[in-house]
C-alpha cells in the first residue's frame, strides 16, 4: 500500500511500539528496537517522518478535515463570529492575510487553539494567551470531534516521544521528567485557498515552537515542503490515514542539538482548496528548557541552530504569537 506513494520522506509503522510502550522493558523487544532505529534515522536525517500504525481510526482523522472543510466553506461573517483577539488570548479565527511570518502575509485561513489554564496560573507571560478557545457551532459536533481528537493526540505524541527517548539512548521516560509533567498543546486548524501560482505562499518557511508535531492534511494536494540537510525542499506527498510527524524547537534544545527542528513551508500550487489541521505537543508552558542531563553527558552539543540553549517555552511561544500578529487590530 504504502509504497504506491513514492515517498522521499521515511514512513514509520509505529504498532510494535505502541504494543509495548506501557512496558518499562520495552526497549528488550525487537519490534519496538526496530522502530527506535527507524525513529533516530528519520529525527537525525530530516526531523520529518510520517507515521502509520498508530491506532486512531482513520474515520476519526477524516472527519476532523471534513468538519474543517465545512467551517472554512462558511459565509464570512460567520466566521467572524469567533474571530481572534489579542484581548482574548489569541485564540479563534483569522482571516486570510492576518497570520504573518517572518514579515510576510501567508495566504491562509485558521482558527488557533491552546490548552486552556486558569487565569494568573501562569504569570505574566501566560496572560498574553489566556482565554477561551472558540470553537465552530457549525458543524454542531465540531468541538466534542476535536477534544476527543486532541486527547488521542496527546497520547499518540508522548508514546512517539518514549520511542524517539529510547533511539537517543535514554529510558523510555527522558521526556516525562520536570519539563514536561503537565504538558501544552496547540491547535492550529488551517484553510488554504486554491491559487494556482507558484509564487503565493500559504504558510512561509519556519519551525514548530514545541516538542512534536502531528499535521493531519488533505489526501488529494501535495503542498507542504520540508528542507532537507542539502537545502532542497521535499515536498510532502499526502499517505491517507497517516500523520506528518516532525520536531520542533524544544526538542532540539532537550537533546542538545541532536535531534533539529526542521524549516517547512506550505505552498497550494492547486486549484482547489486546502485544510490542515495541525497538533503540537508541548513541554510545560512554564518549562526552563535546556538540554537534559542525559543527553549533555552523552552528547557534546553540535552548535549547528539558530535555537539559544536554555529557553522558556512559553516565552518562545508567545514571542512567536506576537510576531505573527504583529499586526492584529482587535476592533477591526
Ligand atoms: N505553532 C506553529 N508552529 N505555528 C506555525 C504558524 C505559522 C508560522 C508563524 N507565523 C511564525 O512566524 O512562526
Ligand atoms: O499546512 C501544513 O501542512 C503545515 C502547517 C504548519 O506547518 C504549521 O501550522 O505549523
Ligand atoms: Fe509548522
Amino acid at each position: 500500500m504504502v509504497t504506491d506513494y513514492k515517498s522521499l520522506l521515511p514512513v514509520i509503522d509505529i504498532g510494535p511500539l505502541l504494543a509495548k510502550c506501557d512496558d518499562s522493558d520495552m526497549a528488550d523487544d525487537a519490534g519496538v528496537a526496530q522502530v527506535v532505529r527507524k525513529l533516530d534515522r528519520a529525527c537525525r536525517d530530516v526531523g520529518f517522518f510520517y507515521v502509520i500504525g498508530h491506532g486512531i481510526s482513520e474515520d476519526l482523522i477524516n472527519k476532523v478535515k471534513e468538519m474543517t472543510h465545512q467551517f472554512f466553506q462558511l459565509p464570512y461573517e460567520e466566521k467572524l463570529k469567533i474571530k481572534i483577539t489579542s484581548a482574548g488570548g489569541y485564540r479563534g479565527y483569522q482571516r486570510i492575510g492576518v497570520n504573518f511570518t517572518s514579515g510576510k502575509q501567508d495566504m491562509h485561513e485558521a482558527i488557533d487553539c491552546y490548552r486552556e489554564f486558569e487565569q494568573g496560573k501562569h504569570g505574566d507571560i501566560g496572560k498574553v494567551l489566556e482565554g477561551q478557545n472558540q470553537w465552530p457551532g457549525n458543524p454542531q459536533e465540531y468541538k466534542d470531534v476535536m477534544e476527543e481528537y486532541i486527547k488521542l493526540c496527546t497520547d499518540l505524541s508522548r508514546n512517539i516521544l518514549r520511542g524517539i527517548s529510547l533511539a537517543l539512548g535514554g529510558s523510555p521516560y527522558e521526556f516525562e521528567g520536570k519539563m514536561l509533567r503537565d504538558p501544552f498543546w496547540v491547535m492550529r486548524i488551517i484553510g488554504y485557498p486554491g491559487v494556482n501560482q507558484e509564487d503565493v505562499i500559504g504558510c512561509g518557511a519556519h519551525t514548530d515552537y514545541g516538542l512534536l508535531t502531528l499535521i493531519n492534511q488533505d489526501d488529494d494536494k501535495t503542498a507542504l515542503q520540508v528542507k532537507s540537510v542539502d537545502g532542497d525542499w521535499i515536498p510532502a506527498i499526502p499517505i491517507p490515514g497517516s500523520f506528518i510527524c516532525n520536531i520542533g524547537d524544544m526538542l532540539t534544545i532537550l537533546t542538545n542539538g541532536v535531534y533539529e527542528s526542521t524549516l517547512h513551508k506550505v505552498i497550494n500550487n492547486s486549484p482547489r482548496y486546502r485544510v490542515c489541521v495541525a497538533f503540537f505537543y508541548e513541554t510545560n508552558f512554564d518549562a526552563e528548557v535546556e538540554p537534559l542531563d542525559v543527553f549533555k553527558e552523552k552528547y557534546p552539543r553540535k552548535v549547528t541552530s539558530q535555537i539559544a540553549k536554555r529557553v522558556v517555552y512559553g516565552q518562545h511561544l508567545i514571542n512567536k504569537v506576537q510576531a505573527t500578529f504583529a499586526n492584529l487590530v482587535d476592533n477591526s
